[in-house]
């Protein structure tokens, strides 16, 4: 949860995504995915870049592109924050859906987590109904092998119609094949055949009523029936988007419009409502994936999550969970605060033997009282107090924050802690920037990012300012 120039200074300011192509050949690569299965890993494997990473979800919250050069060919990388679906119900995941159906990418790298295919193959089927250039990265493949899980990577390429890689990208392993297959479909070497989602038959003729006409339009690359679903879904964030991309307001043009009512008439004669609609249309999604995933994955131990799951309910439970956390948290306090005692006793002394010893040059060369006092009393003494009382502490705090972060423990506070957060209006995901702040209250307030509700974000910026920050805590 550190901090990355993307998320700090200008680079924190979302300014729109502007992919400015070095060379006509350049290839623009979406990397998109559930949050928190190594799509950052995978970008900073290819780019060489240094984009947060950690075990929790949401720490990309904006846009990061780097380059990557296969076969004298340079391509672009865009990371973008992890969405479960591309029906947006976040800032972060409007911002992946946009760049997904309008940023006009050469090709979507999907990275899914191994352990968890079916869940992640919700949004490969929503990413190849917008696009056929869809490449599918099976990231942590180590952990699905721990865990004997078994994925049959060909069945899965075969059912998806579009190209799927096995990968482990925090060894690297898998990526020169991934580079291989994008590369493949976004030059258009080879292209792929994906698979037609089926809806139920109330939602086919809708579309087929839709899809006609919105073919006759000048729709650029989007598929035909993929905009025909979203008319019949009516998203107004998406179609406002998707009117600003093809310059024309979709809901005003008179043909789309009749087609749209008599397309939503045909529902609601099979009984669909458009509040049902979409709970439909998931469930169709959900029940391809299901499908697809049958044949694909199998699970050589069926008790594979029992362990993980015990440990979940102690660590999230009302009756353990909260004093597990009070324990971890005082512990990690308690040994911030003793431990940076010893270390800070001895930085102090020795910058202040040092401050001695500049004040007895400056008396030696001569020189006048107050460049005296504005250097040596000033400026080294500020900087030897700051250095003493703050470092030793943010050496402690940060690494055991790390570990936790890592541990994939915070999240679990975030879950524990969201329930009195509500009652102060305000978001358990605060509570990690909270943390934070007792390391620094700059990143305290920076990590605000990754709450979603602006109204929950000004609060939590408001109120960190007040968390005594390790400057503030008691000193040796
Ligand atoms: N074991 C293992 N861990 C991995 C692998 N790839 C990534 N990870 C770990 O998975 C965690 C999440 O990785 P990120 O790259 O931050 O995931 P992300 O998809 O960018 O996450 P968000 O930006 O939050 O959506 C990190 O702790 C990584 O070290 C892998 O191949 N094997
Ligand atoms: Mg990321």
């Amino acid at each position: 949860m550190g901090l990355t120039s993307n998320s700090t200074g200008l680079g924190a300011i979302d300014s729109g995504l502007v992919i400015e192509k070095q060379h006509p050949t350049d290839r623009v690569i979406a990397l998109a995915g559930n949050p928190n299965v190594g799509k950052s890993t995978v970008f900073n494997e290819l780019t060489g870049l240094n984009q947060h990473t950690g075990n929790w979800p949401g720490k990309t919250v904006s846009c990061a592109q780097g380059t990557h050069r296969y076969k004298d060919t340079e391509y672009i990388f865009v990371d973008i924050p992890g969405t479960y679906s591309l029906m947006a119900h976040s800032a972060e995941e409007e911002v992946a859906r946009d760049f997904i159906c309008f940023g006009e990418p050469e090709a979507v790298v999907v990275v899914c987590d191994a352990t968890c295919l079916e869940r992640n193959l919700n949004l490969v089927l929503q990413t190849i109904e917008i696009t056929p250039n869809v490449v599918v990265c099976v990231n942590l493949m180590d952990e699905a092998a721990k865990k004997k899980i078994s994925i049959d990577l060909e069945k899965l390429e075969k059912a998806l119609g579009v190209p799927v890689v096995g990968a482990s990208a925090r060894s690297g392993k898998g990526l020169d094949r991934l580079m291989e297959k994008t590369a493949g479909l976004a030059s258009g070497s080879f292209s792929s055949c994906p698979i037609n989602i089926r809806y139920i038959a109330a939602i086919e003729e809708a579309i087929s009523i839709l899809q006609p006409i919105v073919e006759k339009k000048a729709v650029k690359n989007l598929a035909p029936r993929w905009i025909a679903l979203k008319l019949l879904d009516y998203d107004p964030a998406l179609l406002r988007s998707l009117s600003d991309y093809l310059g024309f307001s979709v809901l005003d043009d008179p043909e789309i419009s009749q087609g749209l009512k008599r397309a939503l008439a045909k529902l609601l004669e099979h009984g669909i409502s458009k509040e049902q609609l979409r709970d439909k249309i998931v469930s169709c999604i959900v029940l391809a994936a299901e499908e697809v995933c049958l044949d694909a994955v199998t699970f050589h131990k069926h008790d594979y999550d029992v362990r993980d799951r015990k440990i979940d309910r102690l660590l999230t439970s009302r009756r353990t969970g909260i004093p597990i956390m009070l324990a971890l948290l005082t512990g990690i306090f308690w040994l911030t605060i003793t431990g940076a005692n010893y270390p800070s006793q001895l930085l102090s002394q020795a910058l202040f033997w040092g401050q001695d010893r500049l004040g007895e040059f400056f008396v030696w060369i001569g020189a006048p009282q107050w460049l005296n006092e504005m250097l040596v009393l000033g400026v080294y003494r500020v900087l030897a107090w700051v250095v003493s009382v703050m470092l030793p502490p943010m050496a402690i705090f940060f690494p055991l924050f790390t570990i936790l972060e890592d541990l994939g423990y915070l999240p679990r506070v975030a879950f524990n802690l969201d329930h009195f957060f509500k009652k102060a209006s305000a978001c358990g995901k605060q509570a990690l920037t909270m943390c934070m702040g007792f390391g620094c209250n700059a990143a305290g307030i920076v990590g605000c990012r990754i709450i979603d509700s602006p109204r929950e974000r000004l609060i939590a910026i408001i109120t960190n300012n007040f968390v005594p920050c390790n400057g503030r805590l008691p000193g040796p």
